[in-house]
């Protein structure tokens, strides 16, 4: 399995990133948003270097012209909520795209300790498609790894892109064992070192949903 981490190298993607993490900036909600769907932009343009490309001709006023455009069919696909300014930038640039949605959530049994619920999936079929799973945070992967069972029972993609903004060193080990190897391509903008024992990424930037959408109940 390939893990790509777009942050290692230097571009206007860290500035996004410090921003999202930095306590005096994030609480602009607006702010957070859209500087998750510009990485989401980003991190599309990076994935469609890999997708599949075919040759097309265009009349323009002048003459014609021949290059290659891309041809695979994509579905983007979100883990609800914190996914939804993340999965709007992939949108941004994979307009011709198909869309899924999946909901997840922490079902905490007590203080430190919670189950991930996934009650609601909306998805094409996915049968030899380019499937990008995006959300912006990996803490344990479980969300990742169950939203993808989920989508599983709509088919099975040709290939698979996990896409997030930072991800636990852990996430990275759990994912590399639970998704197909020969298949899955992950992309991050940051990895970092560790969980803390309510399993939020360390330093990461705190709750991605809450920040982005206000604190729920
Ligand atoms: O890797 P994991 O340990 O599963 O944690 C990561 C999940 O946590 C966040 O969502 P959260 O559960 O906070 O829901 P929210 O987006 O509604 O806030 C994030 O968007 C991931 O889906
Ligand atoms: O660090 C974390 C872990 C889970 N969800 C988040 O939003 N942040
Ligand atoms: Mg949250």
């Amino acid at each position: 399995m390939e893990i790509i981490n777009l942050g290692a190298t230097n571009s206007i993607l860290n500035q996004f990133v410090a921003e999202l993490r930095d306590v005096t900036i994030q609480t602009d909600s607006l702010r957070f948003r859209r500087n998750i769907e510009r990485i989401g932009e980003i991190l599309s343009y990076e994935i469609s270097k890999q997708i599949s490309y075919e040759n097309k001709n265009v009349q323009t006023p002048l003459g014609r012209a021949s290059l290659m455009v891309p041809c695979s069919q994509v579905v983007i696909s979100t883990i609800l909520r914190a996914g939804l300014p993340f999965h709007q930038g992939f949108l941004n640039y994979f307009d011709h795209a198909e869309n899924a949605f999946v909901s997840a959530y922490r079902k905490y049994k007590d203080r430190l300790n919670f189950d991930i619920h996934i009650e609601y999936i909306a998805s094409p079929r996915l049968n030899g498609k380019t499937l990008i799973i995006t959300d912006p945070m990996l803490a344990t992967g479980s969300s990742m790894e169950l939203a993808f069972q989920a989508l599983l029972t709509k088919g099975e993609p040709e290939h698979i892109h996990v896409a997030s903004i930072i991800a636990s060193k852990q996430a990275i080990h759990y994912i590399k064992e639970k998704m197909p190897a020969e298949k899955t391509t992950v992309w991050v903008a940051a990895i970092d070192d560790q969980l803390d024992e309510h399993s939020y990424i360390v330093p990461g930037l705190g709750d991605a949903g809450d920040l982005a959408f206000g604190i729920k109940e």
